[in-house]
């Protein structure tokens, strides 16, 4: 039976069972920790300085959050209020985008896949947008006037730190335009309190299917990234981290297609969202991605330069999230799939 999305209503006193995780993978099974990824600025001339800091902070962490990244305060704004009061509408009017069919945009649903095939649902209702044309629903009535400039700024800003990225390691400035940054869509996530945040998660561990994906709050916590540390940190060196990000920051992470493209040098880094006690979260992920023809495949110079041969086989980007989509999302299981 399809899942009643969580933000139809319903006051939530305890959490029903069917988002209660197994002991081993509740929040409060893992070592946790508190710190904020690298912060980049954007908005100097120096590039060679702003490109070397991204691919350290990609490779070491694949997270970093970017000041003077030129979207103005007031489009970030608009975009997260309209956002919000999508949540906010009457149940039968978000109902209207209700499904479960991958392909529709724009789309609304709860946890993954509406409660199909899944053994424990995630605390979290979600309104998929397109990006790349814009794409979205008719209600509330502000959503596309706010949608279009967000889309475009940020994928403005996306664009420059590719060209950064690409320089940093080594490839022409254009390596990531066209077709392979061609696609992208987004995510609108919300997470209602929860009353026992050691129960449940809100999005489970995962990477982004994409290049990179720029994320925006209205609501600190919830987002957490996992380290490998030196074999102190218990639970086999790995930790959960806190992405605690700066006001009007957006935080970014690299994708799936970036480990692969970089041969990888840039880390697709792993991330779950948490839930809260007391306020509700909405957090906008902008996926830039691949279009869905495109081959992915190391980069030449890459391969070549270290001698070290491709890590990864090329495949359609089509055919890649179908993996992805097969396998959740899981980072092992995906990359299992690529590795040559
Ligand atoms: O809500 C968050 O902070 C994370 C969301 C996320 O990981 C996603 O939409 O892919
Ligand atoms: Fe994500």
């Amino acid at each position: 039976m399809a899942a009643e999305p969580l933000s139809n209503g319903a006051t939530h006193l305890s959490v029903p069972g069917r988002y209660i995780l197994p002991a081993h993978k509740r929040p409060s099974s893992s070592v946790n920790g508190k710190g904020a990824p690298p912060v980049v600025d954007l908005g100097g001339d120096d590039d060679g300085r702003i490109a070397e800091e991204i691919v350290r902070a990609g490779r070491e962490f694949g997270f970093f959050q970017v000041v003077n990244h030129g979207v103005p305060e007031e489009v970030m704004g608009a975009m997260m209020r309209a956002a919000e009061e999508f949540f906010a509408l009457p149940a039968d009017e978000k109902m209207a985008y209700y499904s479960n069919d991958g392909k529709k945009l724009p789309r609304f649903h709860t946890s993954l896949r509406n409660g199909t095939g899944e053994e424990v649902l995630y605390w979290r209702d979600c309104l998929k947008l397109g990006c790349h044309p814009p794409e979205w629903p008719d209600k509330p009535r502000g959503l596309g006037a706010a949608l279009e400039p967000y889309t475009a700024a940020v994928r403005a800003a996306a664009r420059r730190v590719l060209r950064l990225a690409a320089v940093g390691l080594g490839l022409e400035e254009e390596h990531f335009e066209g077709s392979l940054s061609g696609g992208g869509m987004m995510n609108v996530n919300h997470y209602p309190p929860c009353p026992d945040p050691s129960l449940t998660l809100g999005a489970g561990p995962h990477c982004d299917p994409g290049l990179v994906t720029v994320l925006m709050e209205n609501v600190g916590g919830g987002l957490q990234m996992l380290l490998h540390g030196d074999g102190d940190a218990g639970g086999g060196g790995m930790m959960w981290v806190d992405v605690d990000a700066a006001p009007g920051a957006l935080v970014l992470n690299f994708g799936h297609q970036m480990e692969v493209v970089s041969n990888g040098r840039l880390r697709s880094a792993e991330h779950r969202a948490v839930t809260g006690a007391r306020a509700a979260r909405t957090s906008l992920a902008t996926f830039v991605w691949p279009e869905p023809g495109c081959t992915v495949a190391p980069a030449q110079e890459l391969v070549l330069a270290a001698g070290e041969g491709p890590l990864y086989k090329p495949y359609s980007y089509g055919e890649f999230l179908g993996v992805y989509v097969a396998e959740g999302g899981v980072r092992e299981a995906v990359m299992a799939h690529l590795k040559h």
